[in-house]
């Protein structure tokens, strides 16, 4: 299962290189997401993580397909609001596209539209996304079995939650401020993938 990283919008953008820095190798993805940082300020980021050995192909930069062709990345995700899925097929057909969904309508509609990995969320009660009630695990069961592609589960995942991932047949998780909120996010992320592990264990002795 794929874990991605997700930053928060609220640090820095020293804080939030720092933090990245500390923990690039142990995730899959690193999914920037700074709706309130300017251009430049999300590619000093991008930089910055370059510059110090991250891996290109592990960064994601949601919305700012200005970023990901400066920059000559591979992935960008998509959320509800930004360029259509076949717009940015047709015109960077190498890309990796990610999309933001929130029903199954959605889902199907994207994976049809060329999406290569959905996001949903939010699934458990989050700060991150307080005023919304929280999608829940049954929705996202009926969406992993409706696509083919794979589905990155996101909102509320902490190490207490991981369990209710059981047996659901996920491409990843992706966490947002249990990781980037903390003052040790390689401490976080270690918590998380321990609960990862006993929740395999469990899943291969059933
Ligand atoms: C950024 C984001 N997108 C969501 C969606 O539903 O698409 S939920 C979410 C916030 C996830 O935050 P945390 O890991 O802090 O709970």
């Amino acid at each position: 299962m794929e874990i991605h990283v997700i930053t928060d919008g609220v640090q820095t953008v020293k804080e939030i290189i720092k933090k990245i820095l500390m923990i690039h190798e142990e995730v899959d993805f690193l999914h920037i997401r700074e709706k309130k940082k300017s251009a430049s300020e999300v590619m000093e980021i991008v930089s910055a993580l370059l510059e110090n050995g991250v891996s290109r192909d592990k960064i994601i930069i949601n919305d700012r397909l200005d970023v990901v062709q400066l920059q000559q990345l591979s992935n960008i995700h998509l959320p509800g609001n930004s360029f259509s899925i076949q717009t940015v097929k047709e015109f960077m057909p190498s890309l990796k596209i990610g999309r933001s969904v929130h029903t199954l309508e959605e889902a199907i509609a994207s994976e049809k539209a060329g999406a290569d990995y959905l996001m949903f969320g939010h699934l458990f009660a989050t700060k991150s996304k307080a005023k919304l009630p929280p999608r829940g695990v049954e929705l996202l069961e009926d969406i992993c079995r409706s696509v083919s592609i794979p589905v990155i589960a996101i909102g509320g995942i902490v190490p207490e939650t991981v369990s209710k991932l059981s047996n659901i047949k996920l491409g990843g998780m992706a966490i947002m401020s249990y990781v980037m909120a903390s003052d040790n996010p390689s401490f976080a992320l270690q918590q998380i993938k321990e609960s990862l592990l006993e929740v395999e264990k469990n899943e291969q002795t059933l």
